[in-house]
């Protein structure tokens, strides 16, 4: 892996310090980084290298996902990061800050392979992108790359504008667009479910499948984040981003070759393959809502509106299904639905895949059995997980349903953004998303946007602490299914196995 600078825009904030930090400290410890590195953190305060380095120790106190090593270990870890006082709307700085760089370059003696990540809000990164280029800092005699925090625009026009922008200083193939979602492990084992197993293979497609259902439940609510989510809504913060990137990677048919290029090709397939929606069609295909007051293990919890920072009469969006089709050989006829939402039930991100159950009109109904559908379950968060539901014998002689498992060990694995760290180090943008991928999406989800600008959809009051509004149940109920795993419903005690008498 080649030595390099990690230039760090945000080194003194949150996500830095929850997420970037513990990434690295971990990479240095499992041996991921490479031999020689020096780590820049930026921010507009005055603090010294020796105080910068403090700070960071103490956010992997907090942050990291194992406790810290040695002393030496940590502390040569520490010795790499440098502070520096930047304003990034101050051009001068620019060169100041490349002064320290190259200084850095001929300390360590490593090449000039720069990798600028961007932790700043949004409206910071078309100034940095110039001023790299503007200052030199980008004109390396090794490689350069950028990483770029979401969101990527908040329509089709303002993406294709920072876009455009980006693109003068950094070529398509330097340009990490990160999305937390592709770095989940389980995310990225989908490929491998599919791949390694010829079973699985052969029935991922519309002729045994009879619905696909992508949930990212969140039991937390705005937290302090009103200013930006009030302007998001759950269809930018999650849907345009998270939501579609969990359908591509789940829809995508598998490449011959599982090459970063092959692999985005196929992602950007499903995207072009997904059924527009008009202004005027989102209502019947889309379910918006925004949670009421409600109450969670006996703890009430404050609707939307009465959230701190939040307009009384605020319209936005804390919650969204869907119902799409992808009109292509493998999917077609096929519903795949799809939901997000904060402040509900569980903490919970899974894929459900529901088979066809040509049994249900048999000889089991005759007999009064229930033979429920199998469905393939992947948890993705907080439970790492594959799960395949079964119908068999119990001691009765009755059928009845049971779990072959499979249960990963999430203390043992990595974070998903050390696992995309790791990545952009390498030079590696498989998890990374396209730009082609990122103006799909936000082609797709126009229409949707302008429905919900436009109040043309309703919006549905949901209690916090449950499943969001009954208009989403009703969705899937149209074409007879239901959500399963919710955990008070029926299938539920399936996930507790209450009703599992068996599992494999
Ligand atoms: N926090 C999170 O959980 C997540 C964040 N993101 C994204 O990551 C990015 C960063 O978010 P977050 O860390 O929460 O934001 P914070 O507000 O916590 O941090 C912002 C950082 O930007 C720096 N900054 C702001 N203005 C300037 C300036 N003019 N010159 C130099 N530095 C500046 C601040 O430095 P200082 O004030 O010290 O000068 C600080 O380091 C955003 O794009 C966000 O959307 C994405 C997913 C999750
Ligand atoms: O990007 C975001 O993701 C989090 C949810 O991430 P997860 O890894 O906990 O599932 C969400 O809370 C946040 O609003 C959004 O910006």
């Amino acid at each position: 892996m080649d030595s390099m600078s990690f230039v760090l825009f945000g080194g003194t904030g949150d996500l830095a310090k929850r997420k970037i930090y513990p990434a690295l400290y971990n990479l240095f410890i499992d041996q991921k980084m490479p031999k020689s590195f020096s780590i820049i953190g930026l921010g507009r305060k005055e603090i010294s290298d020796k105080e910068f380095q403090l700070q960071v120790k103490q956010s992997l106190q907090t942050f990291s996902r194992r406790a810290l090593e040695s002393d030496e270990k940590t502390q040569a870890f520490l010795e790499s990061i440098r502070y520096h006082q930047l304003d990034i709307t101050k051009k001068e700085g620019f060169l100041d800050l490349l002064n320290l760089v190259k200084k850095r370059e001929l300390e360590l003696n490593i090449p000039e392979n720069r990798l600028f990540y961007l932790s700043v809000a949004p409206e910071l990164f078309e100034t940095i992108a110039f001023n790299i280029k503007d200052s030199g800092l980008g004109t390396t005699k090794g490689w350069k790359r950028l990483i770029i925090e979401k969101p990527f625009g908040r329509d089709l026009k303002s993406a294709r504008d920072l876009n455009e922008k980006l693109s003068k200083s950094f070529n398509e193939d330097e340009i990490y667009r990160i999305d937390h979602y592709l770095g989940k492990p389980m995310v990225q084992n989908l490929e491998a479910l599919e791949l390694a197993n010829p079973v699985l293979q052969a029935l991922w497609n519309n002729q045994f499948i009879a619905n696909v259902q992508i949930t990212a439940s969140e039991t937390v609510g705005v937290e302090e984040r009103a200013g930006y989510y009030d302007n998001a809504g759950a269809i930018r913060d999650m849907f345009q981003n998270h939501m579609l990137q969990l359908l591509m990677m789940t829809a995508m048919h598998l490449p011959k070759n599982v090459t970063t290029d092959e692999v985005r090709t196929e992602k950007r397939k499903v995207l072009e393959a997904l059924r527009p929606m008009t202004k005027d069609e989102v209502t019947s295909h889309v379910v918006r809502g925004q949670y009421a007051a409600g109450e969670q293990n006996g703890k009430k919890l404050l609707g939307y509106k009465q959230e701190p920072g939040i307009d009384i009469s605020s319209q936005n969006d804390t919650f969204v299904a869907a119902r799409l089709w992808i009109d292509n050989s493998f999917w077609k006829g096929i519903p795949f639905y799809i939901r997000t939402g904060k402040r509900l039930k569980e903490k919970s991100t899974r894929i459900v895949f529901e088979f066809k159950n040509p049994m249900q009109d048999d000889l089991y109904k005759k007999r009064n059995e229930l033979v429920g559908p199998n469905l393939l379950v992947i948890e993705i968060n907080p439970s790492e997980r594959v799960s395949f539901y079964l119908n068999s014998k119990n001691i009765d002689g009755k059928i009845e349903p049971v779990r072959a498992d499979y249960l990963a060990n999430a203390a043992d694995q990595p974070e998903a953004y050390e696992l995309l760290v790791h990545d952009a180090i390498r030079g590696d943008a498989k998890f990374f998303a396209h730009w082609k991928e990122v103006e799909l999406a936000w082609q797709f989800v126009q229409p949707i946007l302008e429905a919900f600008e436009e109040n043309l959809t309703p919006l549905h009051s949901y209690k916090a602490g449950l499943f969001g509004p009954d208009a989403s149940s009703q969705l899937l109920a149209e074409d007879g299914f239901k959500w399963w795993l919710d955990s008070d419903s029926e299938e539920s005690d399936l996930s507790e196995n209450k009703k599992l008498k068996r599992s494999i």
